[in-house]
């Protein structure tokens, strides 16, 4: 499975008509937070709630990686590449205009690809490791930069990620940064793994998948490229102690507040 982790819902809402209304453009709620700390699925929830489109970043970042892996070897396209390393050239990036043009028309249809799906044939911590190290390539994040931001020039977005609010829409009208202790947020993985069917191929208990996800923040925060940062003027959200539809709720009034309620 390889593109099923890409979900946008390219769909509008009297909510949506009415924030573009206000503003003129297209408007950007940037989602970033450690692993595990809800961004994907309480991002799908608000866009569901505002008439957003949804961009999970990590998915399109792991799609554009696999592709990129298939057309540097052909030979792996019937069974399905591996991610058990880099992609071959990728600081070549003469192949990601074709990549980036198909990863595009994949992603404007809307529902096509469903979270469901996410990582089918790969776990998700072993997908998640080798997005984390591929994505932090030059070539790969600039070429990942100019698909986020064309498609979130096409509609009203909510977008998931590292690097959103401080990168990739740093003038976004809307930034949250999603945490929670890395205990939390290790029950929650494992919760998702047994949840997805995955139990019985992730042999790990509480301790170590702590450390798994202590080790993807250190990467992650640590890296040369758009490290995992709070952005200055991003709402930062503990989430230990909160439900989701808190979380979901709390980000939707942040929106009506800053942009829907603003006078035309
Ligand atoms: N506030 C919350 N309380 C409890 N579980 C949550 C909360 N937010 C998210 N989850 C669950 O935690 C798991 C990880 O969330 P996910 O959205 O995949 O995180 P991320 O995208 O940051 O890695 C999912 O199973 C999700 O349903
Ligand atoms: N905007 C992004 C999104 C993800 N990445 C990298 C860093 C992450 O460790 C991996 C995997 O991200 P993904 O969102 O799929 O993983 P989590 O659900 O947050 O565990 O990709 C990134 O560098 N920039």
């Amino acid at each position: 499975m390889i593109l099923c982790c890409i979900n946008i819902r390219a769909r509008s809402s009297s909510a949506g008509t009415a924030a573009t209304a206000a503003f003129g453009t297209p408007i950007q709620v940037a989602i970033d937070g450690p692993a595990a700390s809800g961004k994907s699925s309480t991002a799908q929830l608000v866009a569901a709630r505002l008439g957003f489109s949804y961009i999970d970043s990590g998915a399109l970042s792991a799609a554009f990686i696999t592709l990129k892996a298939l057309n540097s070897n052909p030979t792996r396209r019937k069974t399905g590449p591996p991610l058990s390393g880099p992609p071959t050239s990728p600081s070549r990036p003469s192949t990601s205009r074709p990549i980036l043009a198909r990863l595009a028309r994949f992603a404007r249809r809307p529902n096509c690809f469903s979270t469901q799906g996410r990582d089918a044939g790969h776990s998700l911590t072993s997908r998640t490791r080798h997005v984390s190290e591929i994505a932090a390539i030059p070539a790969v994040r600039s070429a990942l930069l100019v698909l986020k931001r064309r498609l979130a020039s096409e509609a009203n977005v909510v977008m998931d990620g590292r690097d959103i609010g401080t990168s990739v829409f740093p003038d976004a009208k809307v930034k949250v940064y999603l945490d929670a202790s890395p205990e939390v947020r290790a029950r929650r993985r494992l919760a998702e793994l047994m949840g997805a069917g995955q139990g019985n191929s992730v042999q790990m208990g509480l301790e170590e998948m702590v450390a798994e996800l202590r080790a993807r923040d250190l990467a992650d925060t640590q890296r040369k490229e758009s490290p995992l940062r709070c952005a200055e003027d991003a709402v930062r959200l503990d989430t230990s102690a909160m439900t989701q539809a808190e979380v979901v709720e709390r980000i939707v009034r942040l929106v009506e507040e800053k942009v829907l309620a603003r006078p035309q």
